[in-house]
């Protein structure tokens, strides 16, 4: 997957990807808003976050049932436009994604080491806001990360083919990440991003050695492709949804 932008490749990782600063402040601020705003009952409590799906529900045999998405994803901000000129989906069934997850974690939780699965074309962006986290991934079986990235707020991860494939990923369950615990692999593209980070301290310095970056409360939004969908009224197949 040659992203567009070459910049954004994360030096020393297989087809992954980072955008800091994939949305504004305000955009960021807004989109906030707009989750707060969303029903209570289209949360998913787990037993370690919730969450939402948006664009339609899975099959026991991954076929989508397909539902539109918010105006908040697709009218403003653009966000699917927005990740469909990265390139990143050129090459998925719908060359768009087509479903997003939305996860909320509370500092202090996180999600186990796993796969995304098969039901899925094997590209994954994914949008923090609020705050950062550390994002590890893993050689399987997981034992010791064998890449890890911080997610900045307002940042765009995206990992497709062998580093969706063959690895597993996963957030630790913690209050804070110290600076040097792990090595980043997109150290020399963070910094910039981080006001706003854990309890809103702001300011673009750079973390130092030691300082521990106490998270606070993170949405997550991950867009994918599910190749097999069905639209209302029937049809199977995988044109184009909207
Ligand atoms: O919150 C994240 O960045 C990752 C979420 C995730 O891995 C998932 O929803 O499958
Ligand atoms: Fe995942």
């Amino acid at each position: 997957m040659p992203l567009r932008f070459a910049e954004y490749h994360v030096p020393g990782s297989e087809n992954t990807y980072y955008i800091p600063n994939f949305v504004t402040e305000d955009e960021e601020v807004f989109l906030l808003r707009k989750i707060q705003e969303t029903p209570q009952l289209k949360w998913k409590q787990l037993s370690n976050r919730r969450l939402q799906i948006w664009g339609g529900d899975l099959t026991v045999k991954n076929v989508m049932i397909v539902q539109p998405l918010p105006p908040f994803i697709c009218d403003y901000p653009d966000l699917i436009s927005r990740i469909v000129s990265t390139g990143a989906f050129d090459d998925s069934p719908h060359q768009r994604p087509n479903h997003v997850i939305l996860n909320e974690y509370h500092p202090g939780q996180g999600i186990m080491p796993h796969q995304d699965g098969p039901a899925y074309h094997p590209v994954v962006a994914t949008l923090s806001l609020g705050s950062h986290t550390l994002m590890h991934y893993y050689d399987l079986p997981a034992r010791e990360p064998v890449l890890s990235l911080l997610l900045e707020p307002r940042s765009l991860v995206i990992t497709a083919q062998e580093q969706y494939i063959a690895h597993a990923h996963g957030i630790d369950s913690v209050t804070g990440d110290r600076v040097g615990e792990f090595v980043w692999a997109n150290a020399e593209m963070v910094g910039r991003g981080l006001g706003g980070r854990g309890q809103d301290s702001v300011g673009p310095s750079l973390p130092t050695e030691g300082e521990v970056l106490l998270r606070g409360t993170r949405y997550s939004l991950t867009f994918r492709d599910v190749a097999r969908v069905m639209n209302v009224g029937g049809r199977l197949g995988t044109a184009p949804t909207r």
